[in-house]
This record gives C-alpha cells, sequence and structure tokens, in this order.
C-alpha cells in the first residue's frame, strides 16, 4: 500500500470506487448523499419481495451491488439513526467493514430491536456506507509494554 493512498485527499476531492450493479437490482438507485456533506450514502434493499422481521429477528438484506474500495480505505456499513428511533432496526454487526479486496454483493444485517414487526420494500433506504482510511498494523511481539497510568484499569474503571 503506498503512503499516498492513505493521504486524507482535498476538500473538493470524492474517493473514486467502482461500483457494481447486479442483476436483481435492476431499476434501483446506485448509493448516493443525500445532502451535500453526508457522512454516509444510503444503500437499498434489492429484495424481489417484501420482508418483514418480526421482533428480535435478523436477516442479511440484500444491496445488489458490489463495490471496489480502494487500497487502504474501507468502508463502513452503519445502521441509519431514523429507522433506529422509530422501528428499532439496527444493524447486528454495526458497523460492517467492507474490506479493500472484497469484490461479492453488499449485505446489511439488520436486527429488529423494536417491539413490532417492520417490513422492508424494493428500494427502501436500509443502511449507510461511510468510508474512513485504514492502517494495517505491523505487529512487533515484545515480552513486556511501556508503563502508562491506566494500566490494565479498563470496563469502567474510571467509574460510570
Ligand atoms: O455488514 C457487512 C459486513 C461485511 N460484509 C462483507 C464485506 C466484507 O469484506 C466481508 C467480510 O466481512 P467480515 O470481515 O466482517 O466477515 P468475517 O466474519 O470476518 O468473514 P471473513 O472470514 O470472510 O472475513 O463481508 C457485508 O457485506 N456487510
Amino acid at each position: 500500500m503506498s503512503a499516498t493512498a492513505l493521504k486524507p485527499q482535498p476538500e473538493t476531492a470524492a474517493l473514486n470506487v467502482r461500483i457494481k450493479r447486479l442483476p436483481h437490482a435492476q431499476g434501483l438507485e446506485l448509493p448516493r448523499y443525500e445532502t451535500e456533506l453526508a457522512a454516509g450514502c444510503d444503500v437499498r434493499a434489492a429484495v424481489t419481495e417484501p420482508l418483514t422481521l418480526k421482533p428480535g429477528e435478523r436477516f442479511m438484506v440484500p444491496t445488489g451491488i458490489a463495490i471496489a474500495v480502494p487500497p487502504g480505505w474501507e468502508a463502513q456499513m452503519r445502521p441509519r439513526s431514523g429507522l433506529a428511533a422509530k422501528h428499532g432496526i439496527s444493524c447486528v454487526n454495526a458497523p460492517g467493514t467492507i474490506d479493500a479486496d472484497y469484490r461479492g454483493e453488499l449485505k446489511v444485517i439488520l436486527i429488529n430491536h423494536g417491539a413490532e414487526d417492520f417490513t422492508i420494500n424494493r428500494g427502501d433506504r436500509i443502511g449507510q456506507m461511510v468510508f474512513a482510511p485504514v492502517y494495517q498494523a505491523a505487529f512487533e511481539e515484545v515480552d513486556e509494554l511501556d508503563d502508562t497510568a491506566r494500566g490494565s484499569g479498563g470496563f469502567g474503571s474510571t467509574g460510570v
């Protein structure tokens, strides 16, 4: 991975991402940013018929698209707050990780945390993708780590 691939791009430049529409996504809108400075672009359900999630149920919802995330980047598949607040719909694995070498169909693993059935129709906006730079770690095995004030305190060690 080249160093330049990881450099933030100028404010005006967008990240160039190749996208492929799969046959079952014919007629659906491709992901797009709903406002000028939106961080996430909404992805749509490429279901062929309405899909109902009962309370507590989850389903891997197809989006009908595949993308090539540039090296040095990832895409995060995140829930939409409107669906979460109004209906308790979220992504089980939020944020889902779309790797730069993944070429399969993007899926949104939705779960119904609400108290009522929730129906997803073809073309509904079910999640949003956020692109972010990533670094892979080069792990260096050592016998001791350096001391810090926190040490091994965690999981609420500073109180509520
Ligand atoms: O919400 C998600 C999460 C992942 N993926 C796709 C893209 C990602 O690159 C691939 C693998 O995801 P992840 O690495 O999270 O899965 P894993 O359980 O670690 O499987 P694998 O062994 O295939 O990496 O699945 C999605 O379409 N939606």
